[in-house]
C-alpha cells in the first residue's frame, strides 16, 4: 500500500502529469456551444475594438501585449468558424493569418494548405477582391497565388475593414437601425477610450451619513457621477469576505445568461448578452445578506422589501451586455411591485482596462472598482415614466473575469409623489 502511495506521489509530482491535469481542468466545462461561443467572443472582440487578426493572434491590442499568441492551427480554426457563420471578411482575415503562421511555424500538419487556399480564394471572391487577376495564366499553382495574395491582402486590409461595416438592410429597418447604430458607435467609442473623470462644479464627492446616527462612525463615500439621470457611486460598500461568500455560493450554480425579449420568452442570445448568471436564493439571502439589505437601504434611501433577489453575473473573455434599459416596458411590469425604479450594481472585481459600465446617451464610463456600488434611477421620480437616458451596457471583456451583482429596487413601498398603480 505504502509503495503505491509513493508511486502515485511521483506521478502527481511529474511535470507531464501536472500539465495533463491542467489540460483536463481547463477544458472540463467546455461543451460544444461554449467552444462556438468562445470563437464568437473572439470575433466579436475583433470587430468591436477593430483588432486585425494579425494583432489578435499576437495577443496585442493598442500596441501592448495582453494575451497569448495563437498558432497557425488556432487561426485556421477561426477561419473555419467564420466560414460556418458566413462571415467572409473573417474567413479572409484569419485564413491569411493562418497561412503566414503556417509558414513561420514550419508548416504544422494540423493545417491543410488546400483547405486554406480554398478559404482564401472563396472569401476573396466574395469580398470583391479580384483574386483571379493574380493568377498567372502560364500555369502557376495555388501555392504561389496564395503567397501573392497574402502580400496584396496586407495592402488592402484597411479598406476591407471599412467595407465590412457597411451592410445591406431593409429600408423599413433603417430609422431604428440608424438610431441604434449611433448608440452603438458611442458605446464602442466609450468602451475603447475608457474612464475619464470630468470634474465639474456640480459633481462632487463627500462622506455621507444620510442622517443615520451610527454612520457618523463610518460614513459612505459617495461620488456624484451624473445629476439627470441620477447616477452615484458608493465606494467600499461591499466587503472582501462578502464578495468571497457571494462568489463561492454562485460558482456552482452559474447558468448562461438570458435576455427578455418583447413578445418572446427569455432567450439565450449571446449576441446581446454573454455571461453566466446566478440568482441568490431567498434562503441564502436571509442567511448571508440581511446586513447588506440594510446597508443598501442606508445609502440609497429606498426600501428593499419589494426588491428582486440578488443577481450575480460573471463575464469571461468577450463577455458583454449591449446597451439596454433595465425597466420593463409598459404592460410587462411586475403586477405586485411595479417597475425597476433603481438599479444597484455592485462590482465584485476591479475593472481595470475594459469591461466598463457605459451610459452611451450620457457619454459616461463609470469610474468604478471592487467593492463599489453604482446606483442610478431608471424611472423619472416625478411620474414613474422610464428615463431612456439611463441606457447602459457592459463593454466586451478583453481579458480576465468581471463579476458583478445587481439588486433592482421596485416602486411599491417607496415614498413617491405618484401612485404607480394609476400610471
Ligand atoms: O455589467 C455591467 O456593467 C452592467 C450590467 C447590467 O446592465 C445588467 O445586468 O442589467
Ligand atoms: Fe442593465
Amino acid at each position: 500500500m505504502h509503495h503505491h502511495f509513493s508511486k502515485i506521489e511521483d506521478l502527481i509530482n511529474d511535470k507531464q502529469s501536472i500539465e495533463a491535469l491542467k489540460d483536463i481542468d481547463e477544458h472540463k466545462d467546455l461543451s460544444g456551444n461554449h467552444i462556438l461561443w468562445a470563437y464568437r467572443a473572439l470575433r466579436r472582440l475583433q470587430l468591436f475594438y477593430a483588432i486585425p487578426a494579425s494583432d489578435m493572434s499576437a495577443g496585442r491590442i493598442n500596441e501592448s501585449i495582453i494575451g497569448d499568441r495563437m498558432d497557425a492551427c488556432e487561426c485556421c480554426v477561426m477561419a473555419k468558424y467564420c466560414l460556418e457563420g458566413n462571415d467572409m471578411y473573417g474567413v479572409l482575415d484569419w485564413a491569411v493569418e493562418a497561412y503566414q503562421k503556417w509558414e513561420i511555424d514550419g508548416r504544422p500538419e494540423c493545417v491543410n494548405p488546400n483547405i486554406l487556399n480554398y478559404y482564401i480564394i472563396s472569401s476573396s471572391i466574395y469580398t470583391g477582391f479580384n483574386f483571379m487577376s493574380l493568377l498567372n495564366p502560364s500555369g502557376s499553382n495555388y501555392q504561389d497565388c496564395t503567397e501573392k495574395f497574402v502580400r496584396y491582402y496586407h495592402l488592402i486590409r484597411n479598406e476591407l475593414f471599412e467595407l465590412e461595416k457597411e451592410r445591406v438592410m431593409d429600408v423599413l429597418e433603417m430609422y431604428y437601425y440608424l438610431e441604434r447604430r449611433q448608440v452603438e458607435n458611442d458605446f464602442r467609442y466609450l468602451c475603447k477610450h475608457g474612464v475619464s473623470r470630468t470634474l465639474t462644479k456640480y459633481l462632487k464627492c463627500r462622506y455621507q451619513t444620510n442622517n443615520l446616527f451610527y454612520r457618523i462612525l463610518m460614513p459612505f463615500k459617495e461620488e456624484d457621477i451624473n445629476s439627470e439621470p441620477f447616477i452615484k457611486l458608493y465606494h467600499d460598500v461591499l466587503y472582501d469576505d462578502e464578495i468571497l461568500k457571494i462568489k463561492t455560493i454562485s460558482l456552482v450554480n452559474m447558468k448562461d445568461a438570458e435576455v427578455r425579449k418583447k413578445g418572446f420568452d427569455s432567450a439565450l442570445e449571446e449576441r446581446t448578452r454573454s455571461g453566466q448568471v446566478n440568482w441568490i436564493t431567498a434562503s441564502d439571502a436571509v442567511k448571508y445578506f440581511y446586513a447588506l439589505n440594510t446597508r443598501i437601504e442606508s445609502f440609497t434611501g429606498f426600501s428593499t422589501k419589494t426588491a428582486e433577489l440578488y443577481q450575480i453575473v460573471n463575464y469571461g473573455l468577450g463577455g458583454h451586455y449591449l446597451p439596454h434599459n433595465d425597466p420593463f416596458l409598459k404592460g410587462t411590469e411586475n403586477p405586485m411591485f411595479g417597475n425597476r425604479l433603481v438599479t444597484v450594481l455592485f462590482y465584485l472585481t476591479d475593472v481595470p482596462n475594459d469591461g466598463y459600465t457605459v451610459f452611451p446617451r450620457k457619454n459616461i464610463v463609470a469610474p468604478t472598482e471592487k467593492g463599489a456600488a453604482l446606483v442610478w434611477h431608471n424611472l423619472h421620480m416625478s411620474n414613474g415614466e422610464i428615463n431612456y437616458e439611463t441606457l447602459h451596457g457592459s463593454c466586451p471583456l478583453l481579458k480576465g473575469n468581471k463579476w458583478i451583482m445587481t439588486k433592482w429596487i421596485y416602486e411599491e413601498g417607496q415614498h413617491l409623489p405618484y401612485n404607480w398603480k394609476n400610471k
